[in-house]
């Protein structure tokens, strides 16, 4: 997959702040927010609900424009949805329900004449083998599990060979033991092959499992707190010390009103994060 194409930021989101305006009130979701996602980072948007993640990941997404401010991707300009940043989300219901597994991971490839209808069976075939739900090709949505519902929309989106995936808390809905499992197919997919990835969740264990990077963003409207650089931990390393050590400080960033004192990267900084503290 296509992730190193040149030597800057993939996307870019420069001092965005976004608004919703309705005729009896303004909304500012985000303010001044900036960040760079780099080629075959897995760059998590973590904060509490409503400090504005899906937002940024719809701008990126080019389904809003950001009142101010700007996202770029490979230095141009996003100004409307594109088959180069293909979205995940959170609902089941994602899956056209008339249309096949099969069908379903083939449409954006007919749709964007990215393919024609033998090598977009063939991508389509290949993905959901990644997934492993080949053998549920001719199978219709509604007879799937929520992870499986899932796991045809992360291969339906993969299939397109998108520049970034972009992903909206897509394993929220599922129970925790498939919440897991899913996180670390997600992961074993990254390693096979290397996307670029923008997630949102507000889980501090989901950003730590899934994420080489976290934005650690505050409430309501959402700014920029923090942002880590990882050392990767695996799903074996829950409730091990290390693991309940990064959340904890991520937890603090979140919440400093629990006592901490954020402004300073101190010496009891965490070895496995590289923290670059905003004062806001
Ligand atoms: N279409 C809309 N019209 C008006 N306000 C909106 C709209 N969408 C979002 N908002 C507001 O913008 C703010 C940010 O919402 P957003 O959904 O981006 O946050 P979030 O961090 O993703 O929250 P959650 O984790 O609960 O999904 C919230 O105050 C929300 O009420």
């Amino acid at each position: 997959m296509a992730t190193h194409q040149n030597d800057g930021p993939l996307l870019q989101v420069s001092h965005v702040d976004i608004e919703y305006r309705t005729r009896e009130r303004q909304v500012r979701a985000t303010h001044d927010v900036s960040f760079d996602v780099w080629p075959g980072d897995r760059f998590i948007l973590l904060g509490p609900s409503g400090c504005g993640k899906s937002s940024l990941l719809k701008a990126a997404g080019g389904f809003l424009t950001p009142h101010s401010g700007e996202i770029t991707l490979q230095g141009e300009v996003i100004t409307a949805p594109g088959p180069e940043r293909m979205m995940v989300f959170q609902e089941f219901d994602q899956l056209p329900p008339w249309k096949t597994v099969l069908e379903n991971v083939m449409f954006p490839l007919l749709a964007s004449r990215k393919a024609r209808r033998a090598e977009a069976k063939e991508t389509a075939l290949h993905f959901l083998n990644k997934v492993g739900l080949a053998e549920f090709a001719d199978v219709m949505p509604h007879m799937l599990s929520g992870g499986m519902k899932q796991r045809v929309a992360i291969a339906r989106a993969l299939a397109m060979k998108p520049r970034i995936l972009l992903m909206d808390e897509p394993f929220a809905a599922l129970d925790a033991l498939t919440r897991r499992t899913m996180q670390e197919e997600l992961l074993a997919l990254w390693e096979e092959e290397r996307f670029t990835l923008l997630f949102v969740t507000h889980s501090i264990e989901e950003a730590l499992v899934v994420g080489s990077r976290i934005l650690v963003l505050s409430p309501h409207p959402g700014r920029v707190r923090a942002e880590l650089n990882c050392h990767p931990f695996t799903l074996n390393d829950f409730g091990g010390e290390a693991f309940q050590h990064a959340a904890q400080h991520i937890h603090d960033l979140l919440f400093p009103a629990s006592g901490n004192d954020v402004s300073s990267t101190s010496d009891q900084e965490p070895a496995y994060v590289a923290a670059t503290v905003h004062s806001s």
